[in-house]
């Protein structure tokens, strides 16, 4: 599981890869550790893994700013409600196209400030309509590693599903060729799951080996086409869910009405 945090002059983000291992999802906590308060944000935190989130937040001394989701999940309950419940004044963040409720709504080109590091916004739809992919930037320009949270747009060695949510595999290909395999080659890439034991991937890599993606748009769309998954064992629970879990929490729960099924 990759992590690393950094004390130089050179480099201030602390970061870490979390997993949880029933849906697979990988939660991921960024903060900037030069600033005084230590503001921090969470990547796509799932319910049942909150509190080791918090746990390890408080631990590290740092301020948990946002719980930020990269799309409504299918698979998994988000764990933003919770987040707001228990850390007063975090705000939930979305992208504006998702549809979903939250605190905060993004749109492509914004950026989530946290200290002097940001998160530049990048849609990536596709996978579900509102997708996007968070792109790591320094505002005082010092030298960082430069990171690509794509959700499930672009898996490691893979690609997130088409097949509900709004999903287009023809979108997902354009998201994927012109949002992120025009980052810089050495461009980290993590995703929102993994089920095949990897845990970081770069542009490059994916650009030479990604088995779907490597592939012309028709062959892509063939691919996509036959994958013959089951739906996520959650879905009817999580995307009812997830569509009012930035202002809702788990204590308060959303009640699903089944003609909802489908719509969203
Ligand atoms: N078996 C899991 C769901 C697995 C799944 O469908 N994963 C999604 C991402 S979560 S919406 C996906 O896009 N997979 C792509 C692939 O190629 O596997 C469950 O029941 O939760
Ligand atoms: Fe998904």
């Amino acid at each position: 599981m990759g992590s690393y945090s950094t004390s130089s002059n050179s480099s201030k983000l602390l970061f870490r890869q979390l997993f949880e291992k029933e849906s697979s999802t990988y939660t991921y906590l960024l903060a900037d550790v030069s600033h005084p308060d230590k503001p921090a944000l969470l990547i796509d935190p799932v319910d049942t893994t909150v509190d080791r989130d918090l746990s390890l937040v408080k631990q590290l001394g740092l301020k948990l700013i946002y719980a930020i989701n990269t799309h409504v999940h299918a698979d998994h309950v988000t764990g933003t409600g919770l987040l707001k419940d228990k850390v007063p004044g975090v705000k939930s963040v979305i992208s504006k196209a998702s549809g979903a409720k939250a605190d905060l709504y993004l749109e492509p080109g914004d950026k989530v400030c946290f200290g002097d590091l940001f998160l530049e916004v990048r849609a990536t739809p596709g996978h579900t309509v509102g997708c996007v992919t968070y792109v790591t930037g320094d505002a005082s320009d010092r030298p960082q590693p430069r990171m690509a949270f794509t959700g499930d747009a672009l898996l490691i060695r893979g690609c997130g599903r088409t097949d509900f949510q709004g999903g287009s595999s023809e979108q997902l290909y354009k998201s994927v060729h012109s949002q992120i395999f025009t980052l810089p080659q050495d461009t980290l890439i993590y995703p929102a799951h993994d089920y095949k034991g990897f845990s970081v991937s770069t542009v490059g890599e994916e650009m030479q080996y990604n088995p779907r993606l490597t592939k012309d748009e028709e062959t892509f769309k063939n691919i996509m086409a036959n994958l013959n998954l089951s739906y996520p064992k959650m879905i009817d629970v999580a995307v009812p869910s997830n569509m009012v879990c930035g202002i809702q929490s788990k204590f308060q729960p959303f009640t699903y009405s089944p003609e909802m099924k489908g719509r969203i």
